[in-house]
C-alpha cells in the first residue's frame, strides 16, 4: 500500500471526471490512480493514460489509502460489501460522492471509519468543482488534507451534512441547471442571426464573465445588473419579459424539486433496505 494512492471505485461520469482532474493538475501520478468498474473496455482510455484499471475494488483497496465510493446508489452495498473485508482504521479514508447515503449508512455497513461525504460536480475534471465536504469525527484528523485534494480542483466548502441534499441540487444538479440556461442563450442568439458556434462561444464567455465579476468583486447580482440595465434600455426590457416568463421562479422551483427528489429516493431505498 503507498500512501500516496487514491481508488476510485465506480469510473462513470463523475468517478472519471474526478481521476482526471487529480491526474491532470499534477496532484497525483497517473500510476497512483486506481479506478474501477465492471466493464473496463470502456475506461481503457484511463490505462492509457497511465492509470490503474481493474475490475476488482478488493485489490484496488488493498493499494490505495484514499477510497472514493463513485457508484450509484443503488449499487453502493454491493461494493461495501467487496471492500469490507480489506478495510483496516490505520490505512483507510473513505470519500463518498454518492447522493443521499449519510456517513450512518456507510458506518453501519462497514464500521466506523474516517468517512468524508463530499458533493463535487463534473467541473472537477478541470479544477473548476464547487466541493461541498462534511466529514465523521474520526476523519478530522484528515479533513486538511481532504480539503487540500480538493482546494486543488476547484473550491471548497465545509457544510453541515443535513445540508447535504441542498447542497448537491444547487452544486452538482447546478452544472446541467447552468448549461441549459447556456444552451438557451444559444437558440436565443441563433434565432437572432449569429451562427450557432459563434453564438455558443458568446454564451459561453459571458456566463464566465457574469461568474467571475462577482467572485472578484464579491458583489451581489443585483448591483451588478445595475450596472448594465441602461433607462429604458434593451437590458431591462429582456430581463423584466424573462421575469413575466417566470425565469427566478422556474430555477427556484426546479431546485426545490431537484432536493425534493433526494429525500423521496433516500426514503425508498432506506424502506427496501430494512
Ligand atoms: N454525475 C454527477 O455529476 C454527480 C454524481 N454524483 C453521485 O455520484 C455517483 C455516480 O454518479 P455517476 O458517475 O453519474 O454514475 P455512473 O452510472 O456514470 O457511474 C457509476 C459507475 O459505477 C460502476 N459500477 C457499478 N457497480 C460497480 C461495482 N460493483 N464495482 C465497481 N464499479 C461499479 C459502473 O460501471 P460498470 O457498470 O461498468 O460497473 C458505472 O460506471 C452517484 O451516486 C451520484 O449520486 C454526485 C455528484 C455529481
Ligand atoms: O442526478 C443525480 O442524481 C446525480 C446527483 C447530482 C448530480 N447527478
Amino acid at each position: 500500500m503507498n500512501n500516496s494512492n487514491v481508488a476510485i471505485l465506480g469510473a462513470g461520469n463523475l468517478g472519471i471526471a474526478i481521476a482526471e482532474g487529480l491526474v491532470s493538475n499534477g496532484q497525483f501520478k497517473p500510476e497512483n490512480v486506481f479506478v474501477t468498474r465492471r466493464n473496463t473496455k470502456s475506461i481503457q482510455f484511463l490505462k492509457d493514460k497511465g492509470l490503474q484499471v481493474t475490475n476488482s475494488n478488493s485489490e484496488a483497496v488493498k493499494q490505495c489509502r484514499w477510497i472514493m465510493l463513485c457508484v450509484q446508489p443503488a449499487q453502493l452495498d454491493n461494493v461495501l460489501n467487496d471492500i469490507k473485508p480489506h478495510l483496516n482504521l490505520e490505512q483507510h479514508v473513505l470519500l463518498s460522492v454518492i447522493t443521499g447515503v449519510t456517513i450512518d449508512k456507510i458506518v453501519q455497513s462497514v464500521g466506523d471509519f474516517p468517512i468524508v461525504r463530499s458533493m463535487p460536480n463534473t467541473a472537477i475534471a478541470v479544477q473548476q468543482s464547487m466541493t461541498c465536504l462534511a466529514f465523521n469525527d474520526r476523519a478530522s484528523q484528515v479533513e486538511q488534507e481532504i480539503v487540500d485534494i480538493f482546494n486543488c480542483l476547484g473550491e471548497t466548502l465545509i457544510i453541515e451534512e443535513e445540508l447535504m441534499a441542498g447542497a448537491t441540487a444547487l452544486c452538482s444538479s447546478g452544472i446541467a441547471f447552468n448549461m441549459r440556461f447556456i444552451r438557451a442563450a444559444t437558440q436565443g442568439g441563433i434565432q437572432l442571426g449569429l451562427d450557432a458556434e459563434d453564438a455558443q462561444k458568446i454564451a459561453v464567455q459571458v456566463s464566465k464573465g457574469a461568474s467571475t465579476l462577482l467572485a472578484v468583486n464579491e458583489s451581489h447580482p443585483e448591483q451588478e445588473i445595475d450596472k448594465v440595465t441602461t433607462p429604458e434600455g434593451c437590458t431591462i426590457a429582456g430581463l423584466n419579459e424573462m421575469e413575466h416568463q417566470g425565469l427566478s421562479s422556474a430555477v427556484i422551483k426546479g431546485l426545490v424539486t431537484s432536493f425534493q427528489r433526494i429525500q423521496i429516493l433516500k426514503e425508498q431505498r432506506e424502506k427496501e433496505s430494512a
